[in-house]
């Protein structure tokens, strides 16, 4: 077989958000990623995207723009089945990039269209943290959505609590909740927030806990009724094996841009039956579509997409010609 060889350049870009995020890890403004550009002999192109998470274990922006500057412009095949498992988010971006130039693999052109993703496929909101998620899903029910996502363990539990309760009792009957505390409850905490759910129809509850407990959150799933999903825990392919071998019966959040080799991820879901949520990681259109075609291809249920991401961009892009 002959190695292909490709032309490689790398672009870095930094994306504000038209309102910051916070989640317990802090705020969130700007995204920093990298988008790559493969050309082959003949002149066809295709991108991927770098879409670092550092927080949750994924290389650097840095580390992997420095790891992409070793080629000097020019990768082969062989030397992407090859990226190592350090770098999760380049393995993503060239597998995707490469995987574009033999179209029956993960493609899905209209996919590239996010304002069409939203209408074409069951997409949770990412609501804002905080009380401003009173009365804000009304806009994005209007949109469409009847699914939601709130985070956390950001500020005092008890005043949570009294926004979670507005929340919940403002949503519509055809809406589902969901909550993430991106690890940052105790045990007590978690709990405590788990026994005030225990009366609520609430999908399920994310991360409450940091990802060393893992036996603390399995005590969890088994002692109350909200599912547990797991989503810091299982950032990389390796970190969702071990947790499949520990027995994790839960769900399973899995971030198709941090989580590595593409092609190892679709085997490893092919070959075992989890409960999986795809996300996305506010990439943009280049990793989002790529991103929304690997879940599109590798579901299993019908939940709601964690890829209500693309709602906290103001230039939503139409075009589909990326
Ligand atoms: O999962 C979703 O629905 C939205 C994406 C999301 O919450 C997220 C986005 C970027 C980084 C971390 C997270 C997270 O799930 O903690
Ligand atoms: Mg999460």
């Amino acid at each position: 077989m002959t190695d292909r060889a490709y032309q490689l350049q790398v672009e870095p870009y930094q994306r504000p958000f038209r309102r910051p995020l916070t989640t317990r890890y802090g705020t969130w403004a700007v995204r920093e990623g990298a988008i790559i550009t493969l050309r082959s002999t003949n002149g066809a192109m295709r991108q991927g995207e770098i879409a670092p998470l550092e927080w949750f274990g994924s290389e650097s922006l840095a580390t992997a723009l420095t790891f992409c500057q070793q080629f000097n412009g020019r990768i082969t095949a062989a030397q992407i089945a090859q990226i190592p498992d350090r770098y999760p988010c380049c393995q993503f971006a060239f597998e995707m990039a490469l995987a574009g130039f033999t179209p029956e693999r993960y493609s899905d052109a209209p996919n590239r269209d996010r304002g069409l993703a939203t209408q074409r496929y069951h997409i949770a909101a990412l609501l804002p943290t905080g009380p401003t998620a009173i009365n804000h899903w009304r806009e994005l029910y209007a949109q469409g959505y009847r699914s939601f996502k709130w985070k956390i363990g950001v500020t005092d539990m008890i005043d949570e609590q009294i926004w979670c309760q507005r929340l919940y009792q403002q949503l519509p009957q055809d809406c589902q909740l969901r909550l993430d505390a991106n690890a940052s409850l105790s045990v007590r905490d978690s709990e405590q927030w788990l026994t005030y759910l225990a009366d609520k129809s609430i999908e399920y509850l994310e991360q409450p806990l940091h990802s060393d407990c893992f036996d603390a959150m399995q005590i969890l799933a088994e002692k109350y009724a909200t599912p547990i999903a797991l989503d810091e825990s299982i950032a990389n392919l390796q970190q969702i094996n071990t947790c499949y071998e520990r027995g994790w019966q839960g769900l399973y959040v899995i971030k198709p841009a941090i989580v590595g080799s593409p092609q190892r991820l679709t085997e490893f879901v092919q070959q075992h039956q989890i409960d999986t949520v795809f996300s996305s990681v506010f990439e943009t259109e280049i990793g989002y579509a790529a991103a929304l075609n690997l879940a599109q291809s590798l579901r299993t249920n019908d939940r709601a997409l964690g890829f209500g991401t693309n709602e906290w961009w103001d230039n939503q892009r139409v075009s589909k010609d990326l």
